[in-house]
């Protein structure tokens, strides 16, 4: 089971070296229109899952969000920090 800070650090670590066989260092190339129609579409998913599909589903739905949002963290530049000190 990974958790939320070692995902990021794995994808801090593959964007950095821009890793050629990493799909989020992909994601990371195309940018921020890229990266932010990845989270609207997976944000939609989240809440059909969540309405319709069942508690693993929304679960499976909800991780690919946190996943495109921490790509999108990488693109911005914002370490977790930066984001932690809001919640
Ligand atoms: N957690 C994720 C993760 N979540 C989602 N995705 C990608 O995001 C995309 C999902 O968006 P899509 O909606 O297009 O996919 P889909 O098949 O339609 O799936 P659904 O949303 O319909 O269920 C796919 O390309 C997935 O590969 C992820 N890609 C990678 N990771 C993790 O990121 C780490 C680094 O991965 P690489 O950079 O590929 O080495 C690894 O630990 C991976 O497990």
């Amino acid at each position: 089971m990974k958790r939320f800070e070692e995902l990021f650090a794995e994808l801090e670590r593959k964007i950095n070296a821009k890793d050629p066989n990493s799909g989020s260092y992909k994601e990371f190339e195309k940018g921020k229109h890229f990266i932010g129609k990845k989270i609207v579409e997976e944000a939609g998913e989240v809440w059909m899952a969540a309405e319709y599909e069942g508690r693993e589903k929304t679960a499976e739905e909800i991780s690919q969000l946190l996943y495109h949002l921490q790509v999108m963290m990488l693109a911005c530049g914002l370490e977790l920090e930066d984001i932690y000190k809001y919640l």
